[in-house]
């Protein structure tokens, strides 16, 4: 008979797990994308009778050929990648090499698209990893986000004889790392700008009104990091204006929505301003064109003569701070 393995001795697993992106900026590979990220229940949850023929019939003949025209715009060519792929990975990267631990192997997941969540468990569990602990790049909570990520983790480990000990990070909107990280972020992205904007825009990503009435503490949480950004740069709920974007769909998200800030302040005359979007730990699809190229236009095209779009937190010095300070606590204890 062998004994176990001294359980101290075995490396302990991180993961960093954010959304997702398509293989290609093709309308094959959107339309797998959208289809994969589409049909899970914590997104749309609509019954199934009702959405599948909407998903199956309308959505996925018509939104991959647009979206894939916009993931183009903004791919990564050096890397053959999304955006948002890129900074993950180089999160995972960067946070190896900072905390530098022998026995922590870290690495990076996508919910939807690759490399899977349960395949990154699997090639921990692999690498002797008998401890793992997930951290959802999702600073507020919200179901379609963090609790999908944790269904896909714990979904990985169901019909496992051995299962590894798992950990879910929490979400981290009023933590002050993450206050500060964004604050020295904005202050630094703010003094790099040839003009002075009168109104900066906090774009959180939006979500169905009707998924905060069910109980999704999800708007709570955006409106907690945007009064704690407030105080923490000595502005106010008319120069931070708090607003949400990416509506998809016809039914209600929660409001105010960015492209109406954005024409309302255009229309009472402002002329500049700055849009940051603290929700998202990296740049993507949502920051990138929507707000880089969307809203921007929707200013411009509505009188505003200045818009500048600050970047997310990404694997800059503030970022990696953040995500360190966040790892070693979800893996304390452990290692
Ligand atoms: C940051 C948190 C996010 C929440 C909350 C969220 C909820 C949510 N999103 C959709 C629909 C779509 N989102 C899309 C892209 C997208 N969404 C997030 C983040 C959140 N989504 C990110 C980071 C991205 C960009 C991914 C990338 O590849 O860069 C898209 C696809 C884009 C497109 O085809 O136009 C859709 C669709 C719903 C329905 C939802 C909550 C119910
Ligand atoms: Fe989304
Ligand atoms: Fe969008």
């Amino acid at each position: 008979m062998t004994s176990a393995p001294i359980s101290r001795e075995a490396p302990v697993g991180l993961l960093l797990v954010n959304l997702g992106t398509p293989d290609a900026p093709d309308v094959a590979a959107v339309r797998r994308y959208l289809a994969e990220f589409l049909s899970d229940r914590r997104v749309v949850d609509l019954p199934r009778a009702l959405w599948l023929p909407i998903l199956y019939g309308v959505v996925l003949n018509t939104r991959p050929a647009r979206s894939a025209k916009l993931y183009e715009s903004i791919w990564n060519r050096d890397t053959s990648e999304g955006p948002l792929k890129t900074f993950t990975r180089l999160q995972a990267e960067k946070l190896q090499a900072r905390i530098g631990a022998s026995n922590l192997i870290i690495d990076y997941a996508l919910r939807y698209g690759a490399p899977s969540i349960a395949t990154q468990i699997e090639s921990l569990i692999a690498k002797g990893c008998a401890r793992i602990a997930v951290l959802p790049l999702y600073p507020q909570y919200a179901s379609s986000t963090t609790g999908s990520a944790a269904d896909a983790a714990f979904d990985a480990l169901r019909e496992m004889r051995k299962q590894p000990a798992l950990r879910i990070g929490a979400p981290y909107y009023d933590d002050p790392a993450y206050i500060d990280a964004l604050a020295a972020n904005i202050r630094h992205a703010r003094a790099a700008l040839d003009f002075e904007p009168e109104v900066i825009i906090a774009s959180f990503h939006g979500l169905p009104q009707a998924q905060i009435d069910r109980g999704d503490p999800y708007r709570a949480h955006c409106e907690a990091t945007w009064r704690l950004l407030c105080e923490r740069l000595g502005m106010n709920a008319l120069s931070l204006r708090l607003a949400f974007q990416s509506r998809f769909g016809r039914a209600r998200w929660i409001e105010p929505y960015t492209s109406d800030v954005v024409t309302e302040l255009a229309g009472a005359g402002v002329k500049r301003i700055a849009v940051v979007a603290p929700g998202f730990a990296a740049d993507c699809l949502e920051t990138i064109e929507e707000l880089g190229v969307e809203i921007r236009d929707l200013f411009l095209e509505k009188g505003g003569e200045k818009y500048a779009r600050l970047p997310c937190l990404n694997d800059s010095a503030e970022g990696m701070a953040l995500i360190e300070t966040l790892a070693k606590r979800e893996i304390a204890g452990w290692i």
